[in-house]
Formats: structure tokens, sequence, C-alpha cells
């Protein structure tokens, strides 16, 4: 008799969920689990932390909902908190689990994690499959796919006519029953867990309201509003726009957290253009969902390259650490009005456009000098998208360290203004001015040297 856990990551849905599919037609006793990372909450990534509030929130949504689509199936989430690896062998020694069952990582860190649980537990058998990805490992095989340019990925993706998967199959009729676990105690209930990780872990940071419901319910919701609407048919025109709900899709939060599969998005669009209308704009979406496509598989064979201050080209950019412009650039309070509205809206919602990011990101390495890794780290904290391979592939672009061929990008400021800001609403709406004569930095007199 087979029992499998399925382990969860940054695939919290169950439609087009292969891994799912995968547990549920293979074994006759499944649990489900979930492992808050006790380490997200503490300041060690550049002085950040994994994880910030806003994403909390969304994490904590997506997690409810997807206990409460369990639920309906007659089985639990399993939720707990402290050292995924740890609380995953616990539970396998504890229940006599034969199977793990999870997503592919792409993360170099989270690779690390399920190698961890395989050596540990050579007699449990570990299956991983893409969950996130629009294409699979079979088709994507690394070392033989261009992946030294965008270009050359997409050229190559494009041109091999790669059919995304047929989404798997959503419903499965029967599902397993559970391993049998100890029933119940207050203290192990979904919302007890989240309560007590906002009480010791949050503590008092103060919690803003969301603009996205997080969850698969509240994925699929606003997909199907997206494309019931005329926005996609301008998006190419719309997406530079620094607000607004659909000058872009707004689908990265869902994406980040695994609300919603890529692939389920690429089919929503196929269809659109099928039914709606297709033009230079909807082609361009798919486009966009390539770049994301591209930096996962960047960062699946470049690993730990992605972190490090030369990067994948292995070149060393000319910046440096000045914490006080660091802190300047984190508060919104520069003297580049666009840059500190582009920051507040980060800091108030979890939220920026990605005009906006590139415009921050560019005034933090080029105006700033300052190293491009903590403006990486200080986004992978407050981002309620946070993806690793799309921050820090996109960070490494910026900073000219990454794969473009050009070489890093210097957006004017002045320009980006005048360009996406004319009238000045949005600097005005999120507080972008900042008067303060010690704005760049703060050097006192007796460190200059005597001439
Ligand atoms: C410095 C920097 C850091 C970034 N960090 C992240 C991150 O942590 N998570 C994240 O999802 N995106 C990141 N991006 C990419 C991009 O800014 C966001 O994906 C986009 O703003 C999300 O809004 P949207 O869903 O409305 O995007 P849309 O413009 O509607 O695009 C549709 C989808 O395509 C993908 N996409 C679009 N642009 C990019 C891109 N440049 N790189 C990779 N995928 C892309 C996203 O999945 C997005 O949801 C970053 C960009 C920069 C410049």
């Amino acid at each position: 008799m087979s029992k499998a856990l399925y382990w969860f990551t940054h695939d919290l849905r169950l439609n087009d969920n292969t891994a799912l599919e995968a547990l549920l037609n293979r074994h006759d006793e499944v649990a489900f689990m979930f492992v808050i990372n006790s380490d997200w909450f503490k300041p060690t990534n550049y002085f950040q932390k994994s994880m910030g509030v806003h994403r909390w929130q969304f994490l904590k949504g997506s997690l409810k909902n997807l206990h409460s689509q369990l639920s309906n199936h007659g089985h639990r989430l399993i939720l707990k908190w402290g050292n995924p690896v740890t609380e995953i062998m616990d539970f396998v020694e504890q229940h006599k689990v034969t199977h793990i069952v999870t997503s592919v990582q792409f993360g170099f860190y989270e690779q690390k994690e399920i190698e961890s649980v395989k050596a540990q537990l050579p007699s449990v058998t570990v299956n991983s499959y893409c969950t996130s990805t629009l294409f699979s490992e079979e088709q994507i095989v690394t070392e033989q796919t261009p992946l030294q340019s965008f270009s050359a990925f997409r050229k190559y993706v494009e041109k091999q006519n790669f059919a995304v998967r047929k989404l798997s199959s959503k419903d499965i009729a029967l599902w397993p029953k559970s391993i049998d676990v100890q029933p119940v105690e207050h203290s192990d209930s979904v919302n007890h867990v989240l309560d007590k990780v906002e009480r010791d872990l949050i503590c008092d940071e103060p919690l803003a309201e969301l603009q996205f419901l997080g969850g698969e319910q509240g994925a699929l919701s606003h997909i199907c509003d997206y494309f019931s609407s005329s926005a996609p048919l301008t998006y190419k025109k719309t997406r530079n726009e620094l607000d607004g709900k659909y000058n872009s899709t707004k689908f990265s939060p869902y994406l980040a957290m695994g609300n919603v599969s890529p692939r389920y998005i690429w089919h929503e669009l196929i269809k659109y253009e099928q039914s709606r209308c297709k033009n230079e704009s909807t082609y361009w979406i798919g486009f966009e969902l390539l770049w994301r496509e591209y930096f996962q598989w960047l960062l699946k064979s470049r690993g730990k390259s992605f972190f490090r201050f030369q990067g994948v080209a292995k070149s060393k950019p000319l910046t440096s650490f000045y914490a006080h412009r660091f802190t300047q650039w984190c508060n919104g309070k520069t003297k580049y009005p666009l840059v500190n509205a582009c920051i507040n809206q980060l800091n108030a919602t979890g939220y920026m456009s990605n005009r906006g990011r590139q415009i921050v990101a560019s005034c933090l390495v080029n105006e700033l000098g300052v190293d491009w890794r903590y403006g990486a780290a200080y986004f992978q904290q407050q981002l309620i998208d946070y993806d690793v391979a799309s921050n820090w592939g996109n960070w490494q672009y910026i900073a000219g360290v990454g794969v473009d061929p050009q070489g890093g990008r210097h957006f004017n400021l002045s320009k980006q203004t005048q360009l996406y800001d004319k009238n000045g609403d949005f600097i005005k709406k999120w507080h972008g001015e900042y008067d303060d004569k010690h704005v760049y930095d703060l050097v006192d007199e007796a460190d200059w040297p005597n001439i």
C-alpha cells in the first residue's frame, strides 16, 4: 500500500496541477502539507526579510483558500511552521509515508531542500513535477536550449512550435482516503497556526488592505474578469503606465504563489484570440509570459550565479554599498520624485508596475551607485508577486551583469517622468516630492580629508 504526502510549495492550487493529479491517481492514502519557513521572517538577506507583510497576507489568503478547497474533497491542509526539511521528515517518519510528491523547484535553495529530504530519507520515493512553467523538463532540456539571451530562447521556442502541455484533468472523481493523522486539535488548525505565526514572527508590523485576494478562487475570478474585458486588446499600449487596474494583466501575484498555472493563462489567451480578436497586444501578453518562462529556465541552469555580485555575465558593476543612500531609496526619500512615488506605491501596496521597477532599479544602480543585490533583496521582501527567477533575473539585467547583450540599462529619470507622469498625477498620488537638503549623502565634515 502506498502512502503519499503532497508537499505544497509555489503551487497553491488544485486545478491544472500535474503533481496533484499524479498523487491522486497513484496512491492509496494521501496527506497535504505546507510549511511556513520561520527563516522567511528573519532579516538575513542583505538586512531584509525574505517575506514582508504584504506577501504574507497574500500567502495567508492562498492557504485558507487551499484548505477550504481540500475540505470539499474530505481532506485538510496540514500547516506547520519551522524548518521545512525537518517538518516534512518528521511527518514522513511518524506516518510511515512511502512517497513524497511535490513540484519541481527552480530556485537554487528550494532545490537544496528537496535534495536534503531525498538524501536523509533514501527509502522514500520523491517525485517532482513541473507545475509552474509553460513547458516541461522534457521539452526544455537546459543543456540543449539556447539560453544565452531572451531573443534566442524565444525564437527557439517559437520555431520549435512547442505546444504548451494540455491542461491536466481537474476533476478526480474519487479522492484517495486521508492518511490517518491524529484528530485536528485546535492548536493544529490552519487558522490557529496562521494567527500564531502572525503573533510570533510578524509582531506588530501593520497589515495593509490588499488589492489582490490570494488563492485559486481569487486568481480564476481575476483572470475571468480580465479576459471578459477589452483590456487585452490594448495591452501593448498601456502596459508601461505606472498605475491602473487593467493597464497590465496583474497576473503576477497569482503566478508567483502558484494560485494559477501559466498554462491555464496561456490557454485563456488563445481562447480570447479565437473568440474575440488576435492582435499585436494579445501577442505581447504571450511574449511577456515567455520572459517569465525564460528566467525560470535560466535560473535552473545557472543556479547560484543568479545571486552573485558579478551575475551570470561574470562582470563586476561599478557599484558599492552606501547604507544611507539605500535607506533613502527604501523609504522613498531620494531627490527623485518619480522614484520616491514608485517606492511609496510598493511600500503601501506590495505592487509596482514593470516600468516603475525598471526606473527605481536603474536609479539605485546608476544614480545612487548601490550594489544591485540590496535592491533585489528589498524587492524580495516587499513584492507581493516576488518570484526568485523573475526578480533576480531582472535586477541582473538592469545592473548589466545578466544576460542582456546590451549590458545594463540606465533610464533618464527626467525623460521617464515626462513620458509616464507628464502632469505629475502619479507623483502627487504617491507623495513623491521630498524636500530635504541632506537628501543625498550624510557625510560628516570631519570625514573629509584636510587639503
Ligand atoms: C527589477 C525588476 C524586478 C522584478 N521582479 C519580479 C518578481 O519578483 N516577480 C515577477 O513576477 N515579476 C517581476 N518583474 C517583472 C515584471 O515587472 C512583473 O512581472 C510585472 O510588473 C507584473 O505585473 P503584471 O502581471 O501586470 O505584468 P504584465 O505586464 O501584465 O505581464 C504578464 C505576465 O508576464 C510576466 N512578465 C512580464 N514582464 C516580465 C519580466 N520583465 N520578467 C519576467 N516576467 C515578466 C509576468 O508573469 C506577468 O504577470 C520584475 C521586473 C523588474 C524590472
